[in-house]
């Protein structure tokens, strides 16, 4: 089944300072967030990092959050999730494209960000990828994060990185 092969993983990275994440879920089809937000706490505490949660309304509203709180908040990274569904309209490449680019930006901006918005033709390949047991890809984004402030930290002795903020602000 395409989409199933087994890839490569990196090793889980260890931090001498906990890190502190914040998960910006869009429970647009609320079980299916579950699923994922279950495999994002489930890798962010065995890393040895924490986590806290915030909902917004859908996808298209999730690099907004993040922006809102890396702007205002002290979080070392970032785990994006929700599931985007094809419907009868081109709605679907909008949000799918605009978050994914939009989270891209950020990352590009110096944030450490996962990104676990599934965009997906029909609710059986979401519950496929978002099962805690089968693909996780919650899981997934929450370890793309974590590597991601290791890396940061690798250069730096942890010091936190300004994202969009002034340097000094
Ligand atoms: N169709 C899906 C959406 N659509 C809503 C947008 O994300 C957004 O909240 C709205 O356009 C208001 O700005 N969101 C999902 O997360 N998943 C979908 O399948
Ligand atoms: C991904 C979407 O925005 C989609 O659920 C909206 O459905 P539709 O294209 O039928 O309006």
């Amino acid at each position: 089944m395409a989409g199933t092969e087994t890839h490569y993983t990196l090793p889980r990275p260890t931090f001498d300072e906990a890190p502190k994440l914040l998960i910006v879920v869009a429970p647009y089809y609320k079980d299916i967030a579950d699923d994922l937000i279950a495999g994002a706490k489930a890798e962010i505490e065995a890393a040895g990092a924490t986590w806290e949660i915030v909902e917004v309304p859908g996808a298209l509203e999730v690099p907004t959050a993040i922006r809102i709180a890396d702007r205002t908040a002290d979080f070392d990274g970032y785990v994006a999730l929700g599931c985007v569904i094809r419907g009868e309209t081109t709605h679907y490449e909008t949000v799918c494209n605009d978050s994914s680019r939009a989270l891209s930006t950020l990352g590009l901006a110096g944030l450490c960000i996962g990104n676990g918005i599934l965009t997906v033709e029909n609710r059986d390949q979401a519950v496929v990828r978002a099962a805690v047991d089968q693909q996780n890809k919650g899981g997934g984004a929450a370890a793309a994060a974590l590597h991601l402030i290791a890396l940061g930290r690798k250069w730096t002795g942890g010091e936190k990185q300004v994202g969009f903020r002034p340097v000094g602000a």
